[in-house]
């Protein structure tokens, strides 16, 4: 049973369209990064899942049944983008707080936020918490109970890099006992090895989804190669245009290097005809990242869009 299925989703607020024709489904034991740009609309799709609001057109199903019902609500975990708590309070009454809410084990609670790095601190008031442990007692509170299904808004902000990596840590662990994951954001730094798959929202529609080498089949960047030359520069720059001839490459100069952009299906083609001539010394290959997929589907002006200046 997946963790969440969209099928054909639509949705607009008063007369605006915010989603158009979402189809998108998860696993269990699936990580997906929701990527897109100030208001792409992934925070609506989120609350389409939390069965905050309804589809105006289309069909939403959680965890096998309907959004929003509490007897799926309680298999469901979510990490808002900002997260408030009250400053009187200590993390331990907020996190048992939360617990009863949602019908879990207080028994749970310490343990919780002794994985979270809060063990030192659960007894503080959370006004004397920096930005990152506040952000940690959100992480807390949306795993409560293990949730079957965890959606996490902009997880990393605050977070420092040890910080990041424990939590990433923590979210291996949920993939593997069977949790299925949402990451939420604008392109998180470094999380490429983390996830399973990605889904790019930009305007309301969904641009692409998959693991990253179909990502990259379906964006067709160009693969770049970094070529160093075994002599001159310039009798390597001669062979490169030799081989390249029909393959469309286009080459630049990098210091003591040659960079050579490339489409994917003709790299091997240039390849063959380039390194007989000798001139190349060495060579690295760069595939693009998922942040150069994520811009060439958005559009490099980010800030052009809808909702950019936030
Ligand atoms: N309650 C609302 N009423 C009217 N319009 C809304 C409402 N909530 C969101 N919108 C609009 O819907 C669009 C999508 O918003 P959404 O919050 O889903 O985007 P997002 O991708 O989460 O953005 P961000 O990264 O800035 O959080 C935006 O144009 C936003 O202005």
């Amino acid at each position: 049973m997946n963790c969440f299925e969209l099928e054909t989703v639509s949705h607009r607020y008063d007369r605006e369209d915010v989603l158009r024709d979402i189809s998108l489904q998860l696993k269990p034991g699936e990580i997906l990064g929701l990527f897109g740009h100030n208001g792409a609309g992934k925070t609506t799709t989120i609350k389409l899942i939390l069965g905050l609001i309804k589809p105006g057109a289309g069909r939403v199903s959680v965890l096998g049944g309907e959004a929003g019902d509490p007897r799926v609500s309680q298999h469901i975990g979510y990490l808002p983008e900002n997260v408030m708590f009250y400053p009187q309070l200590t993390g331990r009454e907020i996190l048992s707080h939360f617990a009863r809410l949602k019908g879990a084990s207080p028994g749970q609670v310490p343990d919780l936020l002794a994985q979270v790095g809060l063990a030192d601190a659960m007894d503080a008031r959370t006004r004397t918490y920096s930005k990152g442990m506040r952000q940690r007692l959100g992480l807390a509170q949306a795993l409560l109970g293990k949730p079957r299904l965890l959606m996490l808004d902009e997880p990393t902000v605050g977070l420092d890099p040890v910080a990041t990596a424990d939590l990433y840590r923590l979210l291996q662990q949920l993939k593997d006992e069977g949790s299925g994951i949402v990451l939420c954001s604008h392109v998180l730094p470094g999380v490429e090895p983390y996830i399973d798959r990605a889904a790019i929202l930009t305007d309301g529609s969904l641009k692409a989804v998959g693991d990253l080498p179909s990502l990259r089949q379906q964006a067709n960047m160009p693969v770049t190669l970094g070529l160093s030359p075994v002599a001159a520069i310039d009798s390597l720059a001669d062979a490169v245009d030799t081989a390249a001839d029909g393959l469309g490459a286009a080459l630049r100069w990098e210091g003591d290097q040659l960079s050579v952009d490339i489409a994917p299906q003709n790299k091997m083609a240039f390849l063959q005809a380039l390194l007989p001539s000798g001139a190349v010394a060495d060579l690295a290959i760069h595939q693009p990242s998922l942040e150069d997929i994520y811009v060439h589907f958005i559009g490099a002006g980010g800030l052009a869009h809808r909702g950019g200046g936030q």
